[in-house]
């Protein structure tokens, strides 16, 4: 497979939500994870941020507020492009599509809602005219990028200009991984020269009517790719749901996200009856993400009530709809088989652990690449010699001795 890649990082605007690092001693509300990292954003974006914090605490405005208010400080200080990039990529957010004129009225009720905190956010002499706020806004929700940790946790949103660029496909040929702040827009399949790049804006785990209408609603467009186009022609008279199965599932899910305390053995009964394998040929894809939601469920109880084992055979199941719906690349399957691979080690099953590390490093050198921070850590480089030497040889890492 040829890998290629594009990177863009540090142009992004972003507002990082919650951290437990160490917080901005002066707002004491925004956290960093280092000193370096602090100092490149107060000359980015915080020191206007850090006043604006101050004067309206105890109030703390939302991911959304600060995300915009970053865009339109910037917009106004932005001087004209001069690369030879400028044809091709935007440099500004008001170049991005916004579909403002388009938006539903839940959308514009939400845009109502925000001028109020925006106003108080953003210092006077700044504050754009609505009718141009609304274009940010429109443009702000149909070209955020939700940043990810390395363990896909939900970190900031931010808006990348080039990587905006990219068009949806259900069947996509490319994956956004996050490295800190830097976005990496990574082939996972063979391109063609000519070939559109495409990306993923939702999970394909969810049915294709359901897919189309969040992409007709949030997105303005109808999905017309062969995934879709393939699901849709698969399914049967009505919605091609089957009755039973569903209605069982939503039931379960239901009190299941009702039940406050996730480690209620209530939650493991609801469960079981979907804890067998999944017959992928016969079973309708177009429940899946329900059978998946309810695994994951199965799947944290019984890791937070400590019975790894059982864990650990469900967590090998679930890779099998990952793969079914995602294909063989991407970045939630590398790091849910290096999850289970890990617990595997942990419980000293070591055949299995290798057979799991060794596919989740496979998967990861092609979705995150070798240069990736998450490839270069201590742990990583250790599964990784682990997983390439035969069982019991001697493996020497930093002056120290392991074996697997
Ligand atoms: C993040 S932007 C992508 C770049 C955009 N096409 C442009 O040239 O600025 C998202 C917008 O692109 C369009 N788009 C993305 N994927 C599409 C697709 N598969 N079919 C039609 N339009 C699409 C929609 O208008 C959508 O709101």
């Amino acid at each position: 497979m040829e890998e290629k890649e594009m990177e863009e990082g540090g142009r992004g605007e972003m507002k990082v939500a919650s951290s437990t690092l160490k917080k901005c001693l002066s707002c004491k509300c925004v956290s960093y994870c280092n000193k370096s990292c602090q100092k490149e954003d107060w000359t980015r974006c915080h020191k206007q941020d850090c006043k604006a914090l101050k004067r309206i605490h105890p109030k703390v405005p939302g991911d959304l507020v600060q995300l915009l208010s970053q865009v339109i400080r910037k917009q106004r200080k932005s001087a004209p492009c001069t690369t030879d990039d400028e044809d091709y990529f935007p440099t500004t957010v008001d170049q991005l599509e916004s579909h403002h004129e388009k938006l539903t009225d839940t959308r514009r009720n939400e845009f109502e809602n925000l001028l109020f905190p925006l106003k108080q956010f953003i210092e006077p002499d700044v504050f754009a005219e609505p009718s141009s706020l609304l274009k940010i806004f429109g443009a702000a929700n149909c070209n955020n990028f939700t940043l990810c940790d390395n363990d896909l946790n939900f970190v900031a949103i931010g808006i990348y200009l080039r990587a905006s660029m990219a068009n949806h496909s259900c069947d996509y040929n490319c994956v956004v991984v996050y490295d800190e702040r830097k976005l990496q827009l990574r082939t996972i399949k063979d391109v063609k020269e000519g070939e559109e790049c495409t990306i993923g804006y939702l999970s394909v785990m969810e049915p294709a009517k359901e897919r189309q209408a969040e992409l007709e609603e949030e997105y303005h467009f109808t999905c017309e790719c062969v995934k879709c186009v393939e699901e849709i022609n698969a399914l049967g008279p009505g919605d091609g749901l089957g009755e039973l199965e569903l209605r069982g599932l939503k039931k379960s899910l239901e009190k299941m996200q009702a039940a406050e305390n996730s480690q209620d053995i209530l939650l493991l009964e609801l469960c079981k009856p979907y804890l067998k394998p999944m017959d992928l040929s016969s079973s309708i894809p177009a429940n899946h993400h329900l059978l998946m939601k309810v695994r994951f469920r199965a799947f944290g109880v019984y890791m937070l009530s400590q019975e790894f084992d059982k864990a650990a055979e469900i967590g090998k199941l679930n890779t099998e709809p990952y793969r079914f719906h995602y294909g063989p690349y991407s970045p939630g399957l590398g790091l849910y088989l290096l999850r289970i691979g890990k617990l595997l080690l942990s419980l000293k099953r070591i055949p299995e652990a290798r057979k799991y590390l060794t596919e989740a490093l496979s998967v990861l050198e092609v979705t995150h690449g070798p240069h990736h921070s998450l490839m270069k850590t201590e742990s990583m480089q250790e599964l990784l010699l682990r997983c390439r030497f035969p069982e019991g040889h001697p493996i020497w890492l930093n002056n120290s001795r392991i074996s697997l």
